[in-house]
């Protein structure tokens, strides 16, 4: 496992925002543009603080989330909110932002405009993943109904419906988190710690996080 261990949380933050704007600015240098993905949740905002003020040419970077919750933006629960208060600010306002959510009434009818929008910027330059405890990563929740299709499956993003989550989800599926040419877990806390040392001896099914781990550079602070 390729793990980095930081001495606190907020130098993770900070080392992990220099660690992205130098992948995204490497990959401006040899293609038009680059496409990051980024978590929602409790984790990345202060990495997004960090972020959003980076030199970088970010009109050329296109921004979107690993998986999103069926909720409307003005919720608390929103990952697109959490983005563009947290990122999308800053030097980071220029850039280009793919949303993973429309009007449709559920993920599943929302999916294939979705996916048009989503085919463009594939693969992705740069990926930042977040963990839950329950070893789910993106939106890929041990128990899911479409746990198979976004282990297994080639669809790019898949609507999930899960025990472990509160709401409708819609997520990147594994086949496209691994095609990422930059792969980065961010986690906090010795629980998600022992989680991710405990998924790497378990299937993806078991544990999903385990489908993106080979490769991928694990970030962690107590
Ligand atoms: O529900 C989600 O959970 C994971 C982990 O969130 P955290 O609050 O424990 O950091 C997150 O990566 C994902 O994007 C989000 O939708």
């Amino acid at each position: 496992m390729n793990l980095i261990e930081y001495a606190d949380g907020e130098m993770m933050m900070i080392s992990l925002a220099n660690i992205l704007a130098g992948e995204l600015r490497q990959t401006l240098q040899t293609q038009d543009f680059a496409s990051f993905a980024v978590p929602g949740g409790t984790t990345p905002g202060p990495i997004f603080d960090n972020l959003c003020s980076a030199n970088l040419d970010w009109a050329r970077v296109h921004v979107l989330l690993t998986d999103e919750r069926w909720v409307p933006e003005s919720s608390d629960r929103s990952n697109t909110r959490l983005v563009r208060q947290r990122l999308l600010t800053d030097r980071a306002g220029e850039a280009q932002y793919v949303p993973l959510r429309n009007d449709a009434a559920t993920p599943e009818d929302g999916l294939p405009a979705l996916r048009e929008g989503l085919a463009a910027v594939l693969p992705l330059s740069v990926v930042l993943l977040g963990m839950g405890a329950d070893m789910h990563t993106a939106s890929i929740f041990p128990g899911a109904d479409q746990l198979d299709l976004a282990l297994q499956g080639s669809d790019t993003l898949v609507a999930m419906r899960a025990p472990g989550a509160p709401e409708p989800r819609i997520t990147l599926s594994a086949h496209v988190l691994r095609k990422a040419m930059n792969r980065h877990l961010v986690i906090l806390g010795r629980d998600k710690r022992e989680a991710v040392e405990r998924a790497a001896t378990l299937t993806p099914e078991e544990a999903p996080v385990a489908a993106i781990l080979p490769g991928t550079t694990i970030h962690w602070a107590e």
